[in-house]
């Protein structure tokens, strides 16, 4: 399972968790802007915005899992098994394949609205990457400063919704995930008043009663609930240092513990969490393992070069003694 989101404070911050039972071998990857990108079903790219994101690297090519440009447009996969589709190659049509479209959306779109335009003009095609890496089967959170959206290519054709809440988990459909939303309309961070019974006498005898029926499982409908509601009432200053703690706090809301989660005698654990300052450049994670937050900044690259710039994930927790 993962989970992705969106917060605005100061700057706008946008991140997930991805969860699994296996890591496929994730680097840091900063794509400059003269780096060429290869297409299968049209000509490269040579020149476009830079980008950083969480990616597997084969031979020269990033394969994308969440990223962010150089103009502030975020965008991250998750799994939506059993539902995702892709289409055949279509005549007329800007045909991607799965595993190009973060490169492609992030590499030529500066804002959502133009992302949302590139995906009019799209189709998002069944093309494997290659025999190993055969189609991941996705959906996607596009985002920037001005909202979000999800995109879901099904077999009754491309779902482009307005993501007003900002989240996104795995199954099932965007558009069922927020019609169970009205499940917890009820439910506030407030102390709730007794309105199950006014002749019996009732009482809060903790906080945080009144957001009781918020789920805590790991299930996908339920993480979208439970981030919904944490990322909707978030509180925090709006410095760097407070925005990134408290985003991760939002995420960390839907952690999943190793042993919590029974994949055939393997664990689906939060293998990482990411936290992009999409504004300033700086991709933010913490693994499993290591709970300090390490960063790459996207600034301090040469952004005009041709290579891809990897920076390995620091495993292994880092704990400050103090005496
Ligand atoms: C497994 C990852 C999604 C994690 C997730 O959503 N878990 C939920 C589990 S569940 O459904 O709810 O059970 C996805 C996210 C991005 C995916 C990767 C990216 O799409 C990039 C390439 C794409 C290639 O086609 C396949 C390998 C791959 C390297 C993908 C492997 C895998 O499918 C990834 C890593």
């Amino acid at each position: 399972m993962c989970t992705a989101a969106t917060y605005q404070t100061k700057d706008f911050y946008f991140g997930r968790t991805l969860d699994y039972e296996f890591s496929y071998g994730d680097e840091i990857v900063i794509t400059p802007r003269n780096y060429q990108f290869d297409f299968r079903h049209r000509e490269s790219l040579q020149s476009h915005y830079a980008m950083i994101g969480m990616a597997h690297v084969v031979g020269n090519d990033p394969l994308y899992y969440d990223a962010f440009n150089e103009k502030g447009l975020a965008m991250a996969g998750l799994n939506f098994v059993g539902n995702a589709s892709y289409y055949d190659v279509e005549e007329g049509k800007e045909n991607i394949a799965q595993f190009e479209f973060i490169p492609w959306i992030l590499g030529t779109c500066a804002t959502l609205d133009e992302a949302k335009k590139a995906l009019s003009e799209m189709n998002l095609t069944n093309t494997p990457y290659s025999e190993q890496f055969p189609v991941a089967q996705l959906h996607w959170i596009i985002a920037d400063k001005t909202g979000a959206i999800t995109v879901e290519a099904m077999e009754d054709g491309m779902h482009v919704y307005e993501n007003k809440v900002g989240v996104l988990t795995n199954n099932p459909p965007f558009n069922i995930q927020m019609f169970l939303l009205n499940q917890y309309m009820g439910l506030s961070p407030k102390q709730p008043e007794n309105l199950f019974a006014k002749d019996i006498e009732l009482n809060a005898y903790s906080r945080g009663m009144g957001a009781i029926g918020l789920p805590g499982d790991l299930s996908s409908s339920s993480r979208f609930a439970k981030v919904a509601f944490t990322k909707l009432h978030s509180v925090s200053g709006n410095s760097e240092a407070e925005s990134v703690s408290q985003f991760f706090h939002i995420l960390g809301s839907v952690d999943q513990q190793r042993g919590c989660c029974d994949v055939n005698g393997k664990y689906e654990i939060t293998l990482y969490t990411s936290c992009c300052n999409a504004q300033k450049g700086i991709y933010y994670y913490t693994t499993y393992d290591n709970h300090q937050i390490s960063a790459v900044d996207m600034t301090k690259e040469d952004l005009d070069s041709t290579e891809l710039i990897k920076y390995e994930v620091i495993q292994g927790e880092h704990i400050f003694m103090q005496n």
